[in-house]
């Protein structure tokens, strides 16, 4: 995306951001800020520079954040290593009880919250408010977790020594997050970072740093000191240098696209940062012909049109085995039929928001010509919505092969697109001919072939006559070239936490 630099006065910026706040319908109009958050103090950039943030159901501008850069991020890196020696003192206890509060106070505000989402980033407003408490799940889950962090004592090998494996807080750490998800993507790092006693600064999206901004308002409210969380907004290249460069940072934890992931990798290794890389994916959903129809009809709807198919772990390839394929195709096409789609700040009745801007309208649609043009058929949709914008009609196509762009690349947008395959060694190739490993589905009601393909199938995540397997329980986390680490659950808090051993001899026994 294209940051316009823009020079705008204070007053102007005040009044663009209440006029913000009353079109989303902002219970509490200061959960909008246009600042950014560095070591307890809302700042503006060094040179005065912001950028501005879309609504994209409408187009027009919302607002403008800081367009900040290496200078601003530096001191962001300073006062959380500032802040970490008394933050990593206190007590795991003390670290849950401020995080308790974060979390109550994000409930407290859900609606706000989910207007913002849905206001940059587009998603319906019921999507949005289960995004809010998914998003708090991850601070209340990893608070409890970090009471947990036990280390072992080991038996020694040798007499009048004490073996000891300590767990502690890796120390200055660094997020950079996605627009799809502008408020769980953050919790999902921030919340097992801060638990264990790391401090955190964090690079949003371009597109959605409001989502950021307001969790940072409830972050200062809940009592987070300055410097442990803070919020930098602006040019990516230049911040994620700093943030892979600088020496104080020893962990870095991003999530976004593979080719920006493998160039953060490429930078942090002059630092030798320890990473967790959430990537792309391009997710197989394999319906058998021993499959629950209508519930494998369910589950694509799910899993390829949430956030009008912007998810990472949303079904990129629909494999359908030949004997269901025509019935699957009828039934599915009804059920894609019924979604609604529209601008989830209006109306509240909608499933599908618009597409996060132009570009990705062109990806869909370049997806779509290469399909055609291959010999696919578009069976539904296929077009712009007539809503305008970079809205898109809910889209099935047909015919679908591995020779289609749409087989190789994340389409991230609302296609639905089928491939037909006849045995069952068949599908597990096609569907593990990718370079992405992050999630992949199956349906089938036979417990044998159950197994099997669970055991083939090379992806870091696999929901099995289930669609929607996004759980701050469970271990989130891709192989292959969709990324390294696991997020959320009993594991997430690992990433975040280097093991000391220590040796203590000359132990007498007397
Ligand atoms: N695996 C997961 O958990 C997961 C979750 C959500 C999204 N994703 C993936 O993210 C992608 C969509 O998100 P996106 O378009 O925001 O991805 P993106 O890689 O373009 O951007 C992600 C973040 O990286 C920043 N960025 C971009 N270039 C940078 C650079 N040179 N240096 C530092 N930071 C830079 C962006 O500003 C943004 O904050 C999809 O591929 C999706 O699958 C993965
Ligand atoms: O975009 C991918 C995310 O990880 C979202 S979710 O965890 O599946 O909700």
């Amino acid at each position: 995306m294209l940051l316009t630099c823009l020079y705008v006065d204070e007053g102007v910026l005040r009044e663009m951001s209440e006029r913000a706040a009353s079109e989303l319908g902002l219970r509490d109009a200061t959960l909008l800020r246009s600042e950014a958050f560095i070591d307890g103090r809302w700042l503006k950039a060094d040179g005065g520079g912001s950028f501005g943030v879309d609504n994209p159901a409408t187009g027009a501008l919302l607002g403008s954040v800081p367009n900040m850069g290496a200078g601003e991020t530096e001191r962001a890196i300073l006062a959380a290593n500032r802040a970490l020696p008394a933050w990593r003192r206190r007590t795991a206890h003390e670290r849950a009880a401020i995080l308790q509060r974060w979390h109550d106070l994000i409930l407290e505000n859900q609606e706000d919250l989910a207007r913002i989402i849905t206001g940059e980033q587009g998603k319906s407003r019921s999507e949005s408010r289960a995004e809010v408490r998914y998003a708090a799940s991850f601070i209340e889950w990893f608070a409890e977790e970090a009471k947990r962090v036990y280390g072992d004592v080991i038996p020694t090998d040798i007499d009048g020594r004490v073996i000891l494996a300590i767990k502690e807080p890796i120390g200055v750490t660094a997020a950079i997050t996605p627009w799809n998800f502008p408020c769980a993507m953050i919790t999902r790092k921030a919340a097992p970072a801060l638990a264990s006693g790391c401090t955190l600064v964090l690079k949003p999206a371009e597109a959605t740093p409001y989502s950021a901004l307001a969790l940072a308002v409830l972050a200062e409210r809940a009592g987070i000191p300055p410097g442990v969380f803070s919020v930098v907004t602006g040019a990516p290249a230049e911040i994620g240098k700093e943030l892979t460069g600088n020496h104080l940072v020893r962990k870095l934890s991003f999530t976004g696209s593979t080719a920006v992931g493998k160039k953060l990798m490429a930078q942090s290794a002059g630092t030798m940062k320890k990473l967790s890389l959430e990537l792309g994916g391009n997710a197989p959903f394999i319906v058998f012909d021993d499959a629950d129809v209508e519930d494998a009809v369910r589950g694509t709807i799910n899993s390829k049109f949430r956030n009008c198919g912007q998810t990472c772990v949303c079904t990129n390839r629909i494999l359908v085995q030949d004997g269901i394929y025509e019935r699957f195709l009828s039934e599915l096409s009804i059920a894609v039929g019924q979604l609604r789609v529209g601008a989830g700040i209006e109306n509240e009745q909608v499933d599908l928001g618009p597409l996060i801007n132009i570009a990705a309208v062109e990806k869909v649609e370049a997806h779509i010509a290469d399909a055609v043009a291959k010999g696919a058929k578009v069976v539904r949709g296929g077009h712009r919505h007539s809503a305008g914008g970079s809205f898109f009609e809910p889209t099935i196509i047909s015919g679908a092969t591995s020779e289609m762009l749409i087989a190789q690349e994340e389409t991230f947008g609302p296609v639905a697109a089928l491939f037909r395959f006849k045995t069952e060694a068949e599908a597990i190739e096609m569907a593990n001919d990718t370079r992405y490993g992050l999630a992949s589905y199956f349906y089938s009601q036979n417990l044998n072939r159950t197994w099997r393909v669970l055991a083939a199938l090379e992806f870091g995540m696999v929901g099995v006559n289930e669609s929607l397997i996004s759980t701050t329980v469970a271990p989130f986390g891709g192989i292959k070239e969709s990324g390294i680490g696991r997020e959320g659950s009993k594991y997430g808090i690992d990433e975040f936490l280097e093991i000391k051993y220590a040796c203590i001899g000359g132990l007498k026994s007397e």
